[in-house]
């Protein structure tokens, strides 16, 4: 034990939807500086954790410490402050096909310059959108095209830029290789793992692929049934011994996982 105060704290979270419980009980430290994975099957929960830790979900029960401060009871206002720490890539990317690629890299600039009274020019938001695609490997001049002249790949780099463009503490990835091809999949986690160390950030990312799972992660967990049954060095997730992550990661039918397959 080191003392230190986790980055990321969650305890005895808990979200339900009417009758259906999604969330019953997840537990969750992630230290300053870690890739914590969290896999576990399609519609298990993955994506409610990370909105209730965004804010934008209501938990029924729990705490969700950031830097040690419980923002679930914090106002609107105050918790403001916890979210800017926080970059995400979504599934999807979800680029504005209104604004250009520049514009959408830059956004989040632009739009927290407004909100604190500290504007940042059209001009240099520009250019700092050019280096942020640098950064993911991508030519400036692809700024000026709109989203939908991009390939699936080059709009995860862009979605990649803009949710690291604020310089982020704390870095999400939503299902980050989703839709890609496995080389690009490949070239996109290593743009994760490189930015993710250069920012020294901390990084939380749900995933159902597993060659993405140990690439990005230092750490991972499983959800299953509303909580995390499992967590080891990601390392470890193809021979974790334990039969439901066994099952799970090695894509196996028969196990003690039931997979409800009528429609
Ligand atoms: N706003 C909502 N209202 C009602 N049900 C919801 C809402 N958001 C999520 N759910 C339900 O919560 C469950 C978990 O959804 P979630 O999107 O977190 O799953 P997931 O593990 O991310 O799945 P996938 O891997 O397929 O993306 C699903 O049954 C979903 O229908």
């Amino acid at each position: 034990m080191t003392g230190q105060t986790p980055k990321i704290r969650i305890r005895g979270l808990c979200k339900s939807f009417g009758p259906k419980v999604v969330l019953n009980g997840v537990d969750l430290d992630v230290m300053t500086g870690t890739s914590f994975v969290i896999i576990g099957g399609s519609g298990t929960g993955k994506s409610v954790l990370l909105r209730c830790i965004l804010g934008l979900v209501t938990p029924d029960a729990g705490t969700i410490e950031i830097d040690g401060v419980d923002v679930t009871t914090l106002s609107p206002r105050h918790r403001e402050p916890y979210m800017e720490k926080i970059g995400m890539l979504f599934q999807n990317a979800a680029l504005f096909d209104s604004l250009t690629v520049w514009e959408n890299v830059a956004f989040g600039l632009m739009a927290a310059g407004r909100q604190h009274k500290h504007r940042i020019s059209r001009a240099d938001a520009k250019k700092r959108a050019g280096e942020l695609l640098e950064q993911v490997g991508m030519d400036p001049a692809v700024g000026a095209l709109s989203p939908a002249e991009l390939s699936g790949g080059m709009q995860k780099r862009v979605g990649l830029a803009r949710a690291i463009a604020a310089r982020p503490e704390i870095l999400f990835f939503d299902e980050p290789t989703t839709g890609l091809d496995p080389i690009m999949g490949a070239v996109i986690d290593g743009l994760i793992v490189d930015c993710v160390r250069k920012l020294g950030s901390t990084a939380i990312a749900i995933t159902h692929d597993m060659a993405s799972a140990q690439r990005i992660g230092d750490q991972a967990a499983m959800l299953y049934e509303g909580r995390l049954i499992w967590q080891g060095p990601a390392t470890s997730l193809l021979d974790s011994g334990n039969p439901i992550v066994d099952q799970f990661t090695h894509g196996r039918r028969e196990g003690p996982i039931k997979v409800d397959v009528r429609v």
